[in-house]
């Protein structure tokens, strides 16, 4: 079996060429004239073409150790294929699926993914609706807060949206509000009336009313869409998982698992503390256009081997049940990986 790493392949709208790795990227951008071909280490040049690039992303893979391009003017470029470069497995049904070999690579691929879904739904509707979540996410996300897109990124039109929350006020160290302000939003010019965060005077009970009235209001008012099965469609979730294979506050085994009615609803007695909490439901989840699942950690890698390997089994983990109308891209780490 070839156990080249991938190497992908991003052809942007003027044929410049960019490698997932941050230390070749910056060569690959000056790339002076129009691409014609592509040849992975051991093959003929494949002329490149519709098929070879696809439309959404225009990303094409190619196991290989050496790659080289070949240009209109012509000149032939090679590029050792770094051993750090991210794995691009194939598409099972299940998602895009990224292993990376260090937490900085998947800051950094997260960072461009996020950027670029940002410009697309600007350009396609003037508006980019995110939704986060707690845990490690929104360290993931530093890179965003970062140049270049703290500067190009277009953050007035963005709004941002939470998955779950824990029923504290905003300042308590376990507001996923609190984690994502000092994090992120802090940094960039979000307009604040973008933010929707949930009351935190409310019962947790009455704040997922609030929430799930919120969204409402928003659908209403053109902000969100609905999908086709008559939940809100968001642009991008962001999620994590826990190590149980718990997403949002939806944990394995809690009847919340199976709610399809409700947009918004609460728990009271999540296993993992704080035990109120407000979180989103499947439907809503998955009506989304994409979905980013960022899991790090060996913590992680049984249950991501549940939710990503061969095996059949009845009783499927909360992770199992994301499949969204949309796009799942992983952004996992080797450790997480580990088991795949
Ligand atoms: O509300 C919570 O308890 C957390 O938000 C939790 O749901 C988290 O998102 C996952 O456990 C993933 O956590 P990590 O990303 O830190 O692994």
């Amino acid at each position: 079996m070839d156990q080249s790493p991938w190497l992908l392949l991003d052809i942007s709208e003027d044929y410049a060429v960019r490698m997932d790795s941050p230390s070749i990227s910056a060569s690959l951008r000056t790339f002076p004239a129009r691409l014609t071909s592509v040849r992975r280490s051991s093959s003929p040049h494949i002329p490149l073409s519709r098929q070879l690039i696809s439309d959404e992303a225009r990303l094409c893979s190619f196991r290989a150790k050496t790659v080289s391009l070949t240009a209109t003017n012509p000149i032939r470029f090679n590029w050792k294929i770094h051993a750090s470069m991210a794995r691009m497995e194939t598409d099972d049904g299940k998602g895009k699926l990224q292993v990376f070999e260090s937490e900085e690579e998947i800051s950094v691929s997260l960072a461009k993914y996020t950027a670029d879904l940002s410009e697309k739904f600007v350009r396609k509707s003037g508006a980019f609706t995110v939704v986060l979540s707690g845990g490690s996410l929104i360290d993931w996300l530093r890179k965003l807060v970062e140049p270049p897109y703290v500067d190009s990124v277009d953050w007035a039109k963005w709004h941002v949206f939470w998955v779950d929350e824990r029923v504290v006020p905003k300042n308590h160290p376990d507001s996923n509000y609190k984690l994502a302000y000092d994090g992120f939003l802090s940094k960039v010019p979000i307009p604040p009336g973008h933010v929707y965060a949930i009351n935190d005077a409310l019962s947790a009970e009455r704040a997922a009313d609030d929430y799930e009235r919120c969204l409402k209001k928003l659908v209403k008012n053109k902000v969100l869409n609905l999908s086709a099965s008559g939940f809100p469609k968001f642009d991008l979730m962001l999620l994590g998982m826990g190590p149980d294979g718990h997403v949002a506050s939806l944990f394995p085994g809690h009847p919340l698992v199976k709610e399809n009615k409700r947009w918004v609803t609460f728990i009271k007695n999540s296993p993992k503390p704080p035990p109120k909490r407000i979180t989103f439901t499947f439907p809503v989840i998955n009506s989304s256009s994409n979905i980013a699942l960022v899991v790090a950690g060996a913590s992680n890698a049984g249950a991501l081997h549940k939710a990503l390997g061969k095996g059949q089994s009845s009783d499927l983990l909360p992770v199992q049940l994301v499949s969204p109308e949309g796009e799942t891209t992983w952004f996992l780490d080797k450790e997480a990986a580990s088991k795949l």
